[in-house]
């Protein structure tokens, strides 16, 4: 059964973002991000991977015809069964190549930060505008890392660059966060109420996804930038946990050595 995800891009016949349309996410830098697979798979179809129009799917003998109602197209394929699927470039890799576990894992980091934003916003944090914009610039750092440099176009690059001012932005966050916070005295624990442990959680899952993405940087495969971001974004995740945490007055937990 096919896991949802906001990786996997619109099948054939479903309604893309295309550039110059309304950005869904009003924080993104970068047009909305292409769907991998899209290209992929008009790339295996023959079409050169140049392109992300969706195709129509070849109608089977004896299958609705074309002036049918419109069905809702199917979120699967087949097509990854064998353990194979596409880059953004058309390439067909296996599933264990670490273009896909990058992949997969800043989508689990986007799906954690997801559930931190939502505990937060039961508290009313009002940082959870920032976290849905780290949740757009995730989508922005899937693009990168689905769009290897050694098979990319110059079309493909334009997509799905990205640079260092989101960096530079989650710095300022971090300071006006740091400013804040009482000093650390100890070894602080994952804890401090729902939010501050969910954003936790989600900086030991970025912490994750910055060690996929670091050998596609040194391969020369994904963007230096998209390393340095994950790398700050931990950071941020560390301070807003104990930012949450202080503004919910909830106990941090410490380290305290077991007696030998
Ligand atoms: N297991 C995976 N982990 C991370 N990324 C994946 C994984 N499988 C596929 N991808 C990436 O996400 C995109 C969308 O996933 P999708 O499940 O549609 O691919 P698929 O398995 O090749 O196709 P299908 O599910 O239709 O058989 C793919 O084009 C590929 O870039």
């Amino acid at each position: 059964m096919p896991i949802p995800s906001p990786l996997r891009p619109p099948r054939a016949g479903a309604a893309l973002p295309r550039p110059g349309h309304q950005d869904p996410c009003p924080h993104s830098h970068v047009p909305p991000p292409p769907p991998p697979t899209a290209a992929g798979r008009s790339g295996a179809a023959g079409g050169g991977g140049g392109g992300w129009e969706p195709r129509p799917r070849p109608r089977r003998p004896g299958g609705p015809a074309s002036h049918s109602p419109a069905r809702a197209p199917k979120i699967y394929t087949g097509t990854g069964d064998a353990g194979f699927s596409s880059t953004f470039t058309g390439e067909r890799r296996p599933k264990d190549d670490r273009i896909f576990e990058a992949l997969g894992t800043t989508d689990e980091l986007n799906s954690a930060i997801g559930l931190a934003s939502e505990f937060s916003s039961e508290k009313g944090h009002t940082f959870v505008e920032q976290l849905h914009k780290v949740q757009c610039m995730l989508q922005d750092v899937g693009s990168n890392i689905a769009t290897p440099l050694s098979s990319a176009r110059e079309a493909h690059l334009k997509r799905t660059s990205f640079s260092e001012k989101p960096v530079l932005e989650l710095e300022q966050w971090i300071d006006k966060y740091s400013e804040q916070l009482p000093p650390l005295k100890a070894f602080i624990l994952p804890s401090g109420g729902k939010s501050s442990t969910a954003l936790h959680f989600s900086r030991a899952v970025c912490r994750r996804a910055e060690r996929c993405v670091v050998p596609l940087v040194q391969a020369g495969e994904a963007d230096p930038n998209v390393a340095k971001y994950l790398n700050r974004l931990s950071d941020y995740l560390f301070v807003l946990a104990r930012y949450a945490a202080m503004k919910e007055g909830k106990e941090e937990k410490i380290y305290i050595k077991s007696e030998p």
